[in-house]
């Protein structure tokens, strides 16, 4: 066993991991990351970088090899970014091992004990197998499996309408696979209803089959034909399954107890600093159980670098996180859905839309439908849904706009080049100010006053 003493020690070389790390190496201080399986984590080897890579080879071209290809080239370019290599270049000490707490203040990793002046742990998450009958004896697929499928799955059944159940299904559609997914509540159900309602109508236009209400009472069949029972007596065969119904912590088997960090099923309780019971250790990304996204776990990453690099105070917010969702329209959002935001406004609350099709980008290009809605209390943004061709690029200034806590006239006062499908933003701003503007009696009295005293 050796012996190495530390500033920092980070567990799981993810999103969130990675940023703590090239942070405070290139701030100055020591630091071992340690990593027990690939580099780079969920984002790079199974979620973000991979489901992105086959939705878009998939609008290309319908050839599934070609598709797959894609898939590797996309990860293997990205690598080298989160690889070994360029953190010990960084001036990290990498150990690639299984990382276990032995005490409040050092851990084990593949015959190595490091001791720390503080801890991150940012071990992530793993899908979530949910606990129906027969699932254990059928094949199925998880994100952990999905990418290195080999044949092309003649029909695929999704079980859960979420963000991977919906992204993988439009993937696999497009790659000329039949496809339905089944929903237990309403699928995209954590996304604006009209939003979440107009993206699955065109899933559907696909060919896309989508069940929802539909929990699944029951799995059955073997490789090549699959039934998967609902409530009310539906069944839908298959020749494949996905298993996409969330994430669960891991939390499990790091000592976590060794160390007095406290957690439940969801992940690491933290306090507003990202500090867990013991404070001296930090959690960061998925472990924590809340927004689940790879820009989450590198903000969190930012944020816990304050206390555990700089001894300075931070706070992690939650009311600035933006999302999206890679359909065809795209679905993003930023800040407090409507419900949230009502929760918290009340009476205060308007909204404000703006549709695609009232932008002259949009009818030349023939990217008419959609819209934004922004929900206002005071003359502040707290929450933007933009559904249409683009919405996770055209979220960008209300991220901006609801992390710095602007105004909306911080929008409606932007000069924009025309024609550009931008200007729905500041039509929608526009459309919060107009009726204050144009239906004001006092102002309208006083404009003719000053028409006829001021020469
Ligand atoms: C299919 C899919 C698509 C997704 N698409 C998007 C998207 O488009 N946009 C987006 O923002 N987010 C997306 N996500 C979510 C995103 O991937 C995660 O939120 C992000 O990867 C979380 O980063 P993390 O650092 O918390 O954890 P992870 O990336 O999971 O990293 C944790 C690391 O810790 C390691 N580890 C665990 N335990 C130990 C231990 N005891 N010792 C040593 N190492 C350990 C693991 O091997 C892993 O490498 C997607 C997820 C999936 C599954
Ligand atoms: N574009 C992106 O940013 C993106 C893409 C994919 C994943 N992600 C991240 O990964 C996380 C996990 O995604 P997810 O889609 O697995 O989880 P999710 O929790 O968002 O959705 C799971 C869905 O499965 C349904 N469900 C649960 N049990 C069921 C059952 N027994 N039968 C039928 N339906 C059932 C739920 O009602 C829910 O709608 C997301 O929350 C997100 O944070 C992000």
């Amino acid at each position: 066993m050796t012996r190495t003493d530390t500033d920092i020690c980070v567990i799981g070389a993810g999103s969130g991991g990675l940023s703590v790390a090239s942070g405070a190496a290139q701030m100055g201080a020591k630091v071992v990351l340690i990593e027990k399986g690939e580099m780079g984590g969920d984002c790079l080897n199974t979620g973000c970088v991979p489901s992105k890579a086959l939705l878009a080879a998939g609008a290309q071209g319908t050839d599934w090899d070609a598709a797959h290809a894609h898939v590797r080239r996309a990860i293997d370019t990205i690598a080298p970014h989160d690889s070994q290599e360029r953190f010990e270049g960084l001036g990290c000490t990498v150990l690639r091992a299984h990382a276990r707490f032995t005490g409040p203040r050092t851990l084990e990793a593949g015959g190595t004990t490091v001791r720390a002046r503080r801890f991150v742990i940012a071990t992530g998450s793993r899908p979530f197998v949910p606990d129906i009958p027969g699932l254990a004896d059928v094949p199925y697929l998880t994100n952990e499996t999905i990418f290195d499928l080999a044949e092309k799955p003649e029909h695929l059944v999704i079980i859960g309408g979420g963000p991977i159940g919906i992204e993988m299904a439009l993937a696999h559609r497009r790659l000329g696979c039949s496809v339905t997914v089944i929903e237990g509540a309403k699928a995209l159900g954590k996304d604006d209803r009209e939003a979440a309602e107009l993206v699955l109508a065109r899933l559907r236009d696909q060919g896309i089959a989508i069940l929802e209400d539909a929990p699944v009472t029951g799995v059955s069949g073997k490789a090549g034909r699959i039934d998967v029972a609902t409530e009310g007596g539906h069944t839908v065969t298959g020749t494949h399954l996905l298993i996409a119904v969330g994430r669960k912590a891991n939390v499990e088997d790091l000592g976590l107890e060794a160390a007095g960090v406290a957690y439940t099923d969801k992940g690491l309780e933290t306090d507003a600093r990202l500090r867990t019971t013991n404070r001296r250790i930090f959690g960061v990304g998925d472990i924590n159980g809340g927004a689940q996204f790879t820009h989450v776990a590198g903000y969190q990453g930012g944020v816990a670098i304050r206390p555990a690099v700089l001894r300075l105070p931070a706070r992690a917010r939650t009311d600035h996180i933006p999302w999206c969702t890679y359909t065809d329209p795209e679905l993003a959002h930023v800040g407090l859905t409507e419900p949230e935001a009502r929760a918290v406004y009340g009476g205060r609350l308007e909204t404000v839309r703006a549709e695609f099709s009232g932008n002259d980008r949009a009818i030349a290009t023939g990217d008419t439908e959609g819209f934004i809605k922004v929900h206002v209390a005071g003359s502040k943004p707290v929450g933007v849904t933009i559904v249409g061709r683009n919405a996770g690029e055209l979220i960008a200034p209300w991220s901006l706009a609801l992390s710095q806590g602007l105004k909306l006239s911080a929008i409606s006062g932007m000069v924009l080049p025309y024609p550009t499908m931008s200007e729905i933003s500041k039509r929608a701003s526009g459309n919060f100010y107009s009726p204050r503007l144009f239906e004001n009696e006092t102002l309208k009295r006083v404009v003719r006053i000053l028409q006829r005293i001021v020469p």
